[in-house]
């Protein structure tokens, strides 16, 4: 059996749904769709989950939220009307959001009800759509379902029990229609996955039911070798590992949600990426084991912004035991998470992600205690980094790789601020100043794929 995930934009209007109903008529294999809030129309569109922060925003402001309300419903109501299914839905999203506003006393909690409705209105009325031309279809809850999570909010992970309870639905004889993006606490709260997690919940489902293939649809056809925002008709990748996309979601290709891979490559579930507009492309698998490593090393090249750097200089650290163990202690204390620590004899740089001081941890406490507790002959902090993330399981073999990308910088005049190679020698980390990120981005990709077209 297959799992299917609509992304927001093939679940834009009523006219993508209608899409999405044939694609999902047209493979009786395709037994579980799981879907996501409303997208964006055009450009200057806004997302129904970004209408809902805004109410949310309104509310906790004491602002008035009606305008706020009715926005998000005549955003439904134009889907039901060219879907021509039952208006009375509409009443029915409408008091849950008033439900929601006047029981919920919690922010965070009250933000992710908010945020949850998004996908699961969409949920009941695709479901309703599909009843109506004829498929045998169920809307389903995350709960009943079993996508049991931790309750962090805004920042979900699955409890691992929940993949025994989710395997019974392969028995169901409807077309399940499972709203994405979030799920439900132990203490029954909704909780909801970081932005863009409805690849999540897709991920999390098809490995519940153990599906032969999670079809992952959106508005590009393949997954290419860069952001095609920043470059012109990038290379089309038609297989990646799952290694491969794990660096690269992470490092900007927005495509696929970095969490959705853990569910899916435990069990080697192959995921395929697919456009909604143009469903009878394969696009691109993600899977174990690429099928033959080509001569060409590089798969992908993504650029990610917002990052800083803190860097500590200390003559004679390397005979310092213990070093690196008492900063990562004084990083855990702050509760942050770090993204690389390029190293040296005697220095030593920590990167991390630059919006992690926007909550309590400060920056300055941070150096703070590094100057107390390590004692360092010099610190210091760059702001406004970006990394541009070189990756592919065939850099290993290759002799050059890292004189044939600084050579490309050099050439365009980019300064490198830091250099990082993954121990699994299957990435490669440029650290540049944000406002050389595209320029960079530019350099390197012209570099490996220049001569390679589609
Ligand atoms: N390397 C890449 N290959 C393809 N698309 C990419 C890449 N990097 C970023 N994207 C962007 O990802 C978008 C699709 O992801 P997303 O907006 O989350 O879609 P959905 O609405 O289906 O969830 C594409 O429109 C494209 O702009
Ligand atoms: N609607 C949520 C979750 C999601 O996955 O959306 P999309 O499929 O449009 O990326 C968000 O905007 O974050």
């Amino acid at each position: 059996m297959k799992v299917v995930k609509f992304g927001g934009s093939s679940l834009c209007s009523a006219e993508q749904i209608k899409k999405v109903a044939d694609i999902i008529k047209s493979d009786a294999e395709r037994r579980i769709a799981v879907v996501s809030a409303p997208g964006k129309r055009s450009a200057n569109d806004t997302k129904v989950t970004d209408m809902l922060i805004a109410l949310h925003v309104n509310h906790t402001t004491g602002l008035d939220t009606k305008d706020a309300i009715s926005r998000i419903i005549d955003r439904y109501q134009s889907i039901i009307n060219g879907l021509e299914i039952d208006a009375g839905l509409l009443d029915q999203f409408e008091q849950t959001l008033i439900h929601h506003l006047d029981t919920i006393k919690s922010r965070d909690r009250l933000l992710d009800a908010l945020k949850s409705c998004g996908e699961d209105f969409n949920a009941q009325l695709i479901s309703a759509y599909l009843n109506q031309i004829g498929v045998r279809a169920a809307y389903m809850s995350p709960k009943e379902a079993g996508i049991l999570v931790t309750d962090e909010p805004s920042n979900a992970q699955l409890i691992e029990s929940s993949y025994d309870k989710l395997n019974h639905l392969k028995e169901s004889e409807h077309v399940l229609i499972i709203p994405g993006f979030y799920g439900a606490s132990e203490n029954d709260d909704i909780v909801t996955f970081p932005r863009g997690g409805s690849d999540i919940t897709g991920a999390i489902v098809a490995r519940g039911v153990e599906a032969d293939l999670y079809e992952n649809f959106t508005d590009v056809s393949f997954i290419y070798s860069a952001h095609p925002g920043l470059i012109e008709e990038p290379h089309a990748i038609r297989e990646i590992t799952y290694r491969e996309m794990r660096e690269l979601s992470y490092a900007g290709f927005g495509v696929f949600h970095d969490e959705a891979l853990a569910p899916v490559f435990k069990k080697e579930i192959p995921v395929m990426i697919r456009n909604t507009n143009d469903p009878g492309i394969e696009g691109t698998k993600i899977v174990a084991e690429r099928e033959f490593i080509p001569e060409m090393p590089v798969i992908g090249i993504s650029c990610d912004e917002g990052f800083t750097s803190i860097t500590m200089n200390k003559y004679l650290m390397n005979r310092e035991i213990g070093f690196t163990r008492r900063l990562l202690q004084i990083l855990e204390d702050h509760r942050l998470s770090y993204e690389h620590v390029p190293s040296g004899i005697d220095n030593l740089s920590v990167i991390l992600r630059t919006r992690q001081f926007d909550g309590n941890s400060k920056l300055e406490d941070v150096i703070a205690d590094i100057n107390d507790k390590l004692e360092p002959d010099a610190v210091y902090v760059e702001d406004d980094l970006a990394l541009v993330v070189i990756v592919g399981e065939g850099m290993k073999e290759h002799v050059g790789i890292a004189t044939k990308t600084t050579t490309a910088l050099s050439e365009n005049d980019v300064n490198i601020r830091m250099i990082n190679q993954g121990a699994s020698e299957i990435s490669m980390m440029f650290a540049v100043d944000i406002k050389d990120a595209h320029k960079a981005l530019r350099a390197i990709y012209s570099n490996y794929f220049s001569e390679i077209k589609g």
